[in-house]
């Protein structure tokens, strides 16, 4: 099964490299990419292919589309004469529907729109799939082999995709934004950047292995952490004073919308 990468910016690169390292030939993988730098720049750090976006269309069983919302209908206009039913097309784009796909290329093209995000460059990725109408189970399986290369995959209904943008896609720029203001913090309270980032680290690492490993609820977790009256009870009350939670509600939300805004092409 051959497939081609539409699109080689931060994600494109994210899903080649680990359809590289999951053992994919790289003689049955191509990439399609405007940037001639950048292409270049792909073919010697993979050896990969770089075709243009038509001939990517007309050979690859499977066409990963990983353009900007934006560009998406410029790129669906351009391969949608060498596209056929049966072929499977993959869409990583925030916002974009399969109706939306559907309605610009041919009859019986199978489409699966995937929201997938950056730590499935380390192979951690969380990448929901949904189904066009014209999908069968062979189509899903083979989505969800080319997203499983790269960490877990979760099928969903598409009308949760809009809120799965908000948390998973988008999600890792928020835990880098705490990172990076706990790191800011311990600086403020003496500590040298390096130790303060060791530190957020591998706090924020075995938390995350604690989440996963106990399966218990982030709740009974953080109540283990606050001894009565002791020091992250003090923190915690901060964090609500100063309404973290309803600014992690608010700025979700805003996520959750400009993503329905980008299935209208603004
Ligand atoms: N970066 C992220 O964390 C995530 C990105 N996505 C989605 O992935 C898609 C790409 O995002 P990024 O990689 O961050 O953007 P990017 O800007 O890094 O990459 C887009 C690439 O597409 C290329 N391109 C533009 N028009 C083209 C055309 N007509 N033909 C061929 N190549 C073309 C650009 O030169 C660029 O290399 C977006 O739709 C985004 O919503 C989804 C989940 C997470
Ligand atoms: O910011 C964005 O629009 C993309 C989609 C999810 C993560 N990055």
């Amino acid at each position: 099964m051959s497939t081609a990468i539409i699109g080689a910016g931060v994600m494109g690169e994210t899903l080649l490299s680990g359809l590289v390292r999951a053992g994919r030939r790289v003689d049955q993988l191509m990439v399609g990419e405007k940037r001639a730098e950048r292409a270049r720049e792909l073919e010697d750090r993979y050896g990969v292919a770089v075709v243009s976006n038509r001939e990517a269309a007309a050979k690859a069983d499977t066409v990963a589309l990983v353009v900007k919302p934006q560009d998406m209908g410029d790129v669906l206009e351009e391969i949608a004469p060498d596209l056929r039913a049966g072929q499977l097309l993959v869409s990583l784009a925030a916002g974009i529907t399969t109706a939306y796909i559907e309605s610009r290329v041919p009859d019986g093209v199978a489409v699966v729109r995937v929201m997938p995000n950056t730590p499935a460059l380390v192979d951690e990725g969380m990448a929901a799939i949904s189904p066009g109408s014209h999908c069968d189970e062979s189509h899903l399986l083979e989505a969800e082999s080319l997203m499983a290369s790269t960490g877990k995959v979760l099928r969903i209904p598409e009308k949760q995709m809009d809120a799965v943008t908000a948390i998973s896609g988008s999600g890792p720029a928020y835990i880098f934004f705490v990172v990076e203001s706990m790191i800011e913090a311990g600086v403020h309270l003496g500590l040298p950047r390096a130790t303060a980032t060791d530190l957020v680290v591998q706090t924020l690492v075995g938390s995350a292995a604690m989440l996963r490993e106990t399966g218990s609820h982030p709740v009974v977790l953080r109540e283990q952490v606050t001894s009565p009256g002791g020091t992250t009870a003090s923190a915690l009350r901060e964090l609500e004073v100063h309404r973290v939670r309803a600014a992690f509600l608010a700025a979700m939300e805003a996520a959750r919308n400009r993503s329905r805004e980008l299935a209208e092409g603004s």
